[in-house]
C-alpha cells in the first residue's frame, strides 16, 4: 500500500491549476486559489490547519480508478508554502477520496513535514498490521469514514465496526464525514464508536434552516450525549448559501454560517478543530481566498481563549499528546 515513494527530489515541483500523469481534471472543476492574502488575523503560536487534502501529483501518485472526480494536483510542497504564508506551524493531512485507500501521496506528504503533520488515512478491512504499523510510523493518527454519496460508494458498517478494532489498539481516532439530512439514520452507529470521533464540517447543516431548529439540534444533542465527538468547525464556503465569499478583501465572509459555527464553539470549546480545506475539492461557486478564510475565525471564535483552544490546544491534544 505505502511502497515505492519516490524520494524527496524525485518529482518537480507541481504548476498551478496542472494535473499531471494520464489525468484530465473534472470538467468545471475550480483550482485552488493562487497567491492568498495575507492574514489580517494573527494566528497564535502553535496554530495548526486540522483538515486540509494533498492531490496527488497525479503522475507520481495516480488517482484511485474508483474516484467521483479528477482533481488538479496539489502537493506537499505547495501546501506547506501555504501553511508557512498563513501563520500555521502544523497541518493535519486528511485522505481525499480522489485517493480511496491508497495513502501513499498523504504519506509521502507526512514523510517531506519534518514532524509538521499527522494524517488521516482510509483503509479497507483487508489492510494488515504492518500496513497500519508503517501509517502510524508516518504520523497517521485516524481513519476516516465517509458517507457522502456524491464522494464514495457506501461501506457496510460491519466492515466499518472491523477496521475500528483494528485501530482502537493503535490509539487512533475515526473521522467521520456525513449530511446533516443522514445523521438520524447513523445516530446509533456513531455513538457506539468506542474511540475518539471527528466529524467534519459540522457535519455538513443547512444553514438555510434554524440553527435553534431541530436539525442542528440533533448535531448539537449528538455532541452533548457523546463526550468522545469533536468536529470540525470548517467549510464555510461549502456551506454558505448567500455569503459574502471570502474574496475581494471581504473581512466578513460566509455570515449565514457564523451562528452555526459559533454555538458549536462556545458549548464545546474543548472539542472543536478548524482547517482550512485546502485545496477545497468539489467547490462550485467561487474557490476561496485562503487569507480571508483565515480572517473568518475571530467570527466564529470570538476570544483569544477560544481562538487558542480551536486552533492549538485541541489539536495538539488530539494529534501531538506527547508535546510539540
Ligand atoms: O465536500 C467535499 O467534496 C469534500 C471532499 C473531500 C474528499 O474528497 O476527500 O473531502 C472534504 O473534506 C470535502
Amino acid at each position: 500500500m505505502i511502497q515505492d515513494i519516490p524520494g524527496p527530489d524525485a518529482y518537480a515541483p507541481a504548476r498551478h491549476g496542472e494535473t499531471t500523469g494520464d489525468f484530465e481534471k473534472t470538467p468545471g472543476w475550480l483550482d485552488w486559489y493562487d497567491g492568498p492574502t495575507t492574514p489580517t488575523f494573527q494566528l497564535p503560536a502553535g496554530a495548526v490547519d486540522a483538515h486540509c487534502h494533498v492531490f496527488g501529483p497525479g503522475g507520481q501518485f495516480p488517482f484511485a480508478p474508483e474516484r467521483k472526480y479528477t482533481p488538479c494536483d496539489a502537493s506537499a510542497a505547495q501546501l506547506f508554502a501555504l501553511r508557512d504564508h498563513l501563520g500555521f506551524a502544523r497541518n493535519v493531512i486528511v485522505q481525499a477520496t480522489c485517493h480511496g485507500a491508497d495513502n501513499r501521496a498523504l504519506v509521502d506528504a507526512l514523510n517531506r513535514s519534518e514532524g509538521r503533520a499527522r494524517g488521516v488515512a482510509t483503509v479497507r478491512r483487508d489492510v494488515t498490521d504492518a500496513q497500519l504499523a508503517e501509517l502510524d510510523a508516518a504520523g497517521v493518527r485516524g481513519v476516516r469514514f465517509n458517507f457522502v454519496k456524491r464522494l464514495v460508494d457506501r461501506v457496510p458498517t460491519d466492515s466499518l465496526e472491523e477496521i475500528v478494532e483494528r485501530i482502537t489498539p493503535l490509539g487512533w481516532h475515526v473521522v467521520i464525514y456525513f449530511e446533516a439530512e443522514d445523521l438520524p439514520d447513523l445516530y446509533d452507529f456513531f455513538s457506539a464508536i468506542p474511540t475518539d470521533v471527528v466529524v467534519d464540517h459540522m457535519g455538513r447543516p443547512d444553514v438555510t434552516k434554524d440553527p435553534d431548529g431541530p436539525e442542528f439540534d440533533l448535531f448539537l444533542r449528538f455532541m452533548r450525549e457523546n463526550p468522545n465527538v469533536w468536529t470540525k468547525v470548517s467549510c464555510p464556503e461549502r456551506l454558505s448559501v448567500t455569503g459574502p465569499r471570502a474574496l475581494d478583501g471581504e473581512q466578513h465572509a460566509y455570515t449565514d454560517v457564523v451562528p452555526f459555527a459559533r454555538r458549536v464553539v462556545e458549548q464545546f470549546p474543548d472539542r472543536v478543530l478548524w482547517g482550512t480545506d485546502w485545496p477545497h475539492p468539489n467547490l462550485k461557486d467561487h474557490m476561496p481566498d485562503d487569507g480571508l478564510l483565515v480572517d473568518y475565525i475571530p467570527q466564529i471564535a470570538t476570544t483569544p481563549e477560544l481562538q487558542r483552544k480551536l486552533l492549538v490546544d485541541n489539536p495538539q491534544r488530539l494529534y501531538w499528546p506527547e508535546g510539540a
